[in-house]
């Protein structure tokens, strides 16, 4: 698979394919691709930046290298109030979980390709992608509790919803590790391939999604959001399902209406049962 580089960052890269796919790597392996403050800044306007590109349908979000997808925050920057910008700043940041809201509201599929290790907040980052394609080495697990951390957003109850209950809790209450054959049974990945296979899976995979209506998938992924995000998930369904209303004719009329400075005449258009 042939990538284009399309924008320079310090801890990702940012790439193209031909045919509409972005790839975001993170890519610090001496830390199994853990973020810092500025990996998660980085990552923001990465993410921003394939919105944006009217010729991107699908992102894949993954880690340099077979060792790691992500092993969570960098613990080398980590303060007593977050992580550390520039690893001593005297604030710290906890704002993946703004990453975390920023990739589910994305109105394109993210897809986590997962070599290695998904661990602690690089766990997370999976399980707030819509899609996640394993390698057979693929290891997961939550590991906040032994290094005195949780997540209680998207990190415990979308994961509840994934895996169920009782296993979400056992995940995070025990802290183990889980095989990617282990994590296909419980519902956590989508499919596991031989690591050889990944990218050309995960890019088949996007491939098939490109072919798809864009306003459908966009639209589906809002109403999985609307069931998960309660009145932030239903205002963006809302949102996107006004993106419609607004090319039609009948919302047509109330705009020309208003410049003319006339009244709309809403009669032409069917009161559907
Ligand atoms: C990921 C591992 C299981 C890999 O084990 P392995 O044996 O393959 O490799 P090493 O352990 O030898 O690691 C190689 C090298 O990388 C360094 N490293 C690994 N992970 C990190 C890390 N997270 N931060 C910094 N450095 C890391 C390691 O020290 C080695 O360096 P050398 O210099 O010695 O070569 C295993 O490494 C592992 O378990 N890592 C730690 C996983 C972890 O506990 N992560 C943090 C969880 S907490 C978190 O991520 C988190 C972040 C947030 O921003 C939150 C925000 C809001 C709520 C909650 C948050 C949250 O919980």
């Amino acid at each position: 698979m042939d990538w284009t580089t399309a924008h320079h960052y310090t801890d990702i890269r940012y790439e193209l394919s031909d045919d509409g796919i972005a790839k975001i790597t993170i890519d610090r392996p001496e830390v199994r691709n853990a973020f810092r403050p500025e990996t998660v800044i980085e990552l923001s306007d990465a993410f921003e930046r394939a919105r944006e590109d009217t010729s991107v349908g699908a992102i894949i979000l993954t880690g340099e290298g077979e060792k790691a997808f992500c092993s969570g925050g960098d613990q080398r920057v980590r303060g007593d109030s977050g992580y550390r910008v520039g690893g001593n700043a005297a604030v710290g940041r906890f704002h993946v979980t703004d990453l975390h809201v920023q990739i589910r509201r994305l109105p394109k599929p993210v897809v986590a390709m997962v070599a290695g290790y998904a661990i602690g907040g690089g766990h997370v980052l999976h399980i707030v992608c819509d899609l996640t394609i394993a390698a057979d080495n693929a290891r997961f697990g939550q590991t906040g509790p032994r290094v005195g951390s949780f997540d209680g957003g998207f990190g415990a109850g979308l994961l509840a919803r994934q895996v169920g209950l009782k296993k979400a809790k056992e995940i995070w209450f025990l802290c183990r590790q889980y095989g990617a054959q282990e994590a296909l049974e419980m519902g956590l990945v989508n499919t596991v391939v031989p690591y050889a296979e990944l990218e050309a899976t995960t890019v088949d995979w996007c491939r098939e999604m490109l072919a798809l209506s864009p306003m459908a998938l966009r639209l589906l992924k809002a109403s999985f959001n609307a069931d998960e995000d309660g009145l932030a998930g239903i205002q963006q369904l809302a949102h996107d399902t006004n993106l419609l209303l607004y090319a039609g004719e009948e919302a047509r009329e109330g705009r020309t209406a208003f410049l003319e400075k006339r009244q709309p005449d809403f009669s032409q258009f069917p009161r559907r049962p």
